[in-house]
């Protein structure tokens, strides 16, 4: 990847179910560390353009890169190891592991130390688990959930399992990060809490970030271009003032809310 090639390519992507074309002909362009909004009114294909992107759905036509390496047709679990990890619009935790083993099954993917070594019970399995775990609870820390680290997940509220989840995605250690409302149900403070800690985890983990959310005051006040997707395509991309002021989204989307 030379300094000029996007972090992430979308050319021309879309698919259909059957008659329906749920996405179609979107082009995106990621520039390596972007905090980038993904918004439209319901139904537009937000969430089955992150599906396309993480290998869920098969693009029926057009192509995706990550650092110029092409995705189409890949398995899921192989994107998430080439970089790409994300959030789910209704949060999938695993309720009856604790928070501490909710980030380190993300580790596991990434583990150095092998299955043999596991299964033996080898000391490179022991330092493995090890370094895996402090590695987890420093997650565990910046999102401040270390002290409920041996809670089940379940148990959390509603603002925390919120936060674990963008903790377990971010173990995996992406280059691209996909969230998914992630402020959905929840009140003011978290949602600004929570839009300081994208910032955060932006610049420390050097990330690059799409967001999809119906919260405008997280949108506008956290990312700095925004692309509109309305019926499956796109019909507007800039910065936030752009955006606001654009008379095709405010028509499709935003309405009076905007202006
Ligand atoms: N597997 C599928 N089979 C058939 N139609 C689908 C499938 N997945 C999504 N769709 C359709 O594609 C369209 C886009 O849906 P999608 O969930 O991506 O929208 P969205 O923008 O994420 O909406 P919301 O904001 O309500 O979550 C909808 O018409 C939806 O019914």
């Amino acid at each position: 990847m030379t300094a000029k090639t996007p972090l992430l390519k979308v050319e021309n992507a879309g698919i259909r179910f059957g008659g329906l074309k749920a996405v179609s002909d979107v082009n995106v362009e990621l520039k390596q560390g972007e905090l980038v909004g993904l918004i439209g009114p319901n139904g537009a294909g937000k969430t089955t353009f992150f599906n396309l992107l993480t290998g869920v759905y098969v693009p029926t036509e057009g192509s995706i890169s990550l650092a110029g390496e092409k995705l189409n047709g890949q398995a899921p679990y192989k994107i998430n190891q080439k970089g790409i990890s994300r959030t789910f619009q209704n949060i999938r935790l695993f309720g009856d592991l604790s928070v501490l083993d909710n980030v380190k099954v993300a580790y596991h993917s990434l583990a150095k130390h092998s299955i043999l070594s596991s299964i033996f019970r080898l000391p490179s399995h022991f330092s493995g688990e090890k370094e895996m775990e402090e590695k987890a609870i420093e997650f565990l820390k910046i999102f401040k959930l270390d002290g409920v680290m041996h809670e089940m997940a379940k148990n959390l509220p509603y603002g925390q399992q919120r936060r674990l989840e963008i903790a377990r995605a971010l173990a995996a250690n992406p280059k691209l990060l996909l969230l998914d409302e992630p402020a959905a149900g929840m009140n003011p403070q978290e949602t600004d809490e929570l839009m300081n800690l994208i910032s955060l985890i932006r610049e420390r983990f050097d990330l690059t970030i799409l967001l999809i959310e119906h919260d405008m005051l997280l949108v506008m006040g956290v990312c700095e271009r925004i692309y509109v997707l309305d019926h499956g395509q796109l019909i507007a991309e800039g910065t936030p003032e752009q955006i606001r002021n654009n008379p095709k989204v405010i028509e499709a989307y935003l309405g009076e809310e905007v202006s």
